[in-house]
């Protein structure tokens, strides 16, 4: 028999390779071990686990030893195992003397009958559409099954990386996500069939974090610690001079409730510029009518805001506008008309643009089904066509700026009405006149409006509107930050 002999070179390949393999065994038992302790929060009674081929079900092959080893009744239906570490964790599950059953719809249906909860793992993050017809049929009878689902990672049948659910995917109660965020969990319909999520970090290499997970995802005590604190001293002066520059015949309300979000959003000062008779819903705005924007920005020369919001019901002369603001280079909220594609590239470090999924199409030139679908890479592409930071506004909104992205967290669906737009720009821009660093102002701002929308619904539901909103922003800003 030749001994095989290892140079020092190979021999460090086959040390790393072997490191990395206990690192993903390692993995996947915190994984295993989050969804066990997540299994514990429903009824007592048996367990029934589904694994896949892939690592989502050796996730689940550990969940079930540590549920079994606590003394948990659990029934396994597996399939052949495609993973190394699926493969491992059968032997280990075996070894506890765990028996796994080949797994079929038929034998889905049997077992669920009587059990207290399923746990998903057939597909996680390798899945990829369309579905294959065994892996849908298994699906279905998921769906069937008739007792609490909590799925791994995921719900099977989601592509992690879409905001779109297609038909058939598992309709979940709870979902254990790992490592991060996946947008299927954030967005649109493929949101609502995950139930209740919750994140089970794992201490995994930041490397090895999957690309959908990148995204942040602030808790309400870190968007807290963004926003301004104020000494006793502090005066109108010193809390931010912001100008609102919009409206037209027609659209004189949208800069109103601009005007309006920055003095509930703690702004000293707010002066609205129009050429339009804008109605005077607070009497502490200071509304400033011109005749032409030509004598406007004549008399507007001698002095400079802390920062502007431009655009709201503008008009047809807002790209006109929006270039000249630029050209002053103060902390800047571009929104509604003022999100031409003729802008992109002429803005600053301290621009803030602030599209909804309609004007990011036209700035994108692409449709907003498509953007809708994918909502990160669509803010990332926002950025980098715009540069400064972009909130892309939805249910939620994403802030994308050149550190990376940040999801929002809350809101309600109440706020998908007229005005609400407005009133953000104008706590965006109160935040940048208070000294908040554009990125900071937006991920705060973005917060502090879901956060007072919230609070909002709960006196009116679906019939809030923007000025509910407007009057919640400073309840909001207490939760936010506390009672200082
Ligand atoms: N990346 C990591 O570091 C970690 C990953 N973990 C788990 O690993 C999962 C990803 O594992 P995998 O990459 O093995 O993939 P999955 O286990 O998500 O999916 C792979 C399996 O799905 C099947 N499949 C893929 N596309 C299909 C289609 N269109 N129709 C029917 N079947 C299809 C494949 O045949 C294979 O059996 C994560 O979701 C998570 O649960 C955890 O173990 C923790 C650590």
């Amino acid at each position: 028999m030749t001994e095989l002999v290892l140079g020092p070179r190979e021999a460090g390949a086959v040390d790393a390779r072997l490191a990395q393999a206990a690192l993903l065994d390692l993995a996947m038992e915190e994984a295993g071990a989050a969804v066990a302790a997540a299994a514990r929060n429903y009824p007592d009674g048996p367990v029934l686990l589904l694994a896949g081929g892939g690592a989502n079900g050796g996730d689940a092959l550990v969940a079930a030893r540590h549920l079994h080893v606590q003394g948990r009744e659990v029934t396994v239906l597996a399939a052949p195992p495609t993973h190394e570490l699926a493969r491992l964790n059968r032997r280990r599950l075996r070894a506890v003397g765990v028996s796994i059953r080949f797994l079929t719809p038929e034998a889905v249906q049997r077992f669920a009958r009587g059990a207290a909860l399923l746990v998903d793992g057939l597909l996680g993050t390798g899945f990829r559409p369309p579905l294959r017809p065994p892996l849908a049929t298994l699906i279905e009878a998921v769906n069937a099954a008739g007792c609490p689902v909590l799925s791994i990672d995921l719900p099977s049948g989601l592509d992690a990386l879409s905001a779109e659910a297609p038909l058939p995917a598992v309709q979940a109660d709870s979902t254990v996500t790992l490592m991060g965020w996946k947008p299927a969990l954030l967005f649109g319909t493929a949101a609502a069939r995950a139930g209740r999520v919750t994140l089970a970090p794992l201490t995994v290499p930041p490397g090895w974090v999957h690309e959908a997970a990148l995204a942040g995802r602030p808790a309400d005590a870190e968007v807290g610690a963004l926003l301004p604190r104020r000494q006793p001293d502090a005066h109108k002066g010193t809390a931010g001079h912001v100008w609102v520059l919009g409206g037209h015949p027609g659209t004189t309300g949208a800069p109103a409730m601009t005007g309006v979000g920055a003095l509930r959003a703690g702004a000293g000062l707010v002066s609205v510029h129009s050429l339009a008779d804008i109605p005077l819903v607070m009497p502490e705005l200071m509304i400033r009518r011109h005749r032409s924007w030509a004598s406007a920005f004549s008399t507007m020369e001698s002095q400079r805001p802390d920062a502007v919001v431009v655009g709201m019901g503008l008009g047809p002369q807002a790209a006109e506008v929006a270039r000249r603001v630029l050209s002053w280079e103060v902390p800047t909220v571009l929104d509604a008309d003022a999100l031409q594609p003729e802008l992109a590239g002429l803005g600053h470090a301290s621009c803030l643009w602030t599209p909804h999924p309609g004007e990011a199409a036209r700035l994108l030139n692409t449709s907003t089904a498509e953007l809708t679908r994918h909502p990160l890479d669509a803010a990332r592409a926002l950025q980098q066509r715009l540069g400064g930071v972009v909130v892309f506004k939805g249910g939620p909104s994403v802030v994308a700026h050149e550190g990376g992205l940040s999801v929002a967290r809350g809101g309600h669906p109440g706020m998908a009405s007229a005005g609400m737009g407005d009133t953000l720009s104008g706590v965006l821009g109160a935040l940048l006149g208070q000294g908040l660093l554009p990125w900071a102002a937006a991920v705060a701002g973005v917060r502090l409006h879901a956060r007072a929308g919230e609070r909002a619904a709960a006196t009116h539901g679906y019939g809030l509107s923007a000025s509910d909103v407007a009057q919640e922003l400073g309840g909001a800003w207490r939760d936010l930050r506390g009672p200082s």
